[in-house]
């Protein structure tokens, strides 16, 4: 089987990024390993062109990721309510990847970081879904036996694993947000194993 899940973010601040190396200690934790990928700013063309290569960080996806990956995870911030279009633009680009079912029947799960408590995780979460069902993949949220989701005062749905952040520069996750993100890693590697040995 494909041996790594792809955790693909987007991420200006930092959040998204805390909680994408959050799941991938989950993924780890099952002895999968996890491969941390993130997507170019987009450019109009005029202002500036983005280096191939980032400066710092994750490396940028390739589309081969999609197809050697075993299962996915996909995080960005809220923006009004919707994944920010720099992972947009990537996922509508994944045309070929669509028509030969490079991502068919693999595992995927969902999560975001918000400014505020009630800015839109949850539209976030269910839009961000929706690319991926078209893709043919097996959406698996966070059951409720995750005591964090019942206690928590912060992030954290069924839907997918989520930050709030208090503002753009709130990068560290609460307990219940970090034991959600390991969770949700965690889940997802064991569906991947599951799914493969069928
Ligand atoms: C253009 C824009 C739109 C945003 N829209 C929302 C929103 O709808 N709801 C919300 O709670 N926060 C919103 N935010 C705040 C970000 O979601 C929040 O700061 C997030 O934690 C940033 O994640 P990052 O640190 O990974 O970049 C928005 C930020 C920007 C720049």
């Amino acid at each position: 089987m494909n041996k790594h899940i792809l955790i693909l973010y987007y991420s200006r601040h930092g959040a998204t990024k805390a909680m994408a190396n959050r799941i991938a200690q989950g993924v780890e934790s099952k002895g999968m390993q996890a491969k941390l990928r993130t997507v170019p700013e987009i450019s109009n063309g005029i202002d500036f062109s983005q280096a191939s290569v980032p400066d710092e960080g994750d490396l940028f996806v390739q589309k081969d990721d999609l197809k050697t990956c075993a299962g996915l995870a996909l995080g960005s911030p809220t923006r009004f309510g919707n994944m920010a279009s720099a992972l947009k633009y990537f996922l509508d680009s994944t045309s070929s990847q669509w028509l030969s079912g490079a991502l068919v029947d693999k595992p995927a799960s969902v999560f975001t970081s918000t400014g505020s408590m009630h800015g839109g995780q949850e539209s976030t979460l269910l839009s961000m879904m929706l690319p991926l069902l078209h893709h043919g993949m097996v959406i698996a949220g966070l059951p409720y036996t995750h005591p964090e989701l019942h206690s928590t005062t912060t992030g954290g749905s069924p839907y997918g694993a989520t930050h709030y952040a208090h503002g753009e520069k709130g990068n560290k996750l609460s307990d219940d947000e970090r034991a959600l993100c390991f969770a949700q890693g965690q889940r997802l590697a064991a569906i991947a194993q599951k799914l493969a040995s069928q």
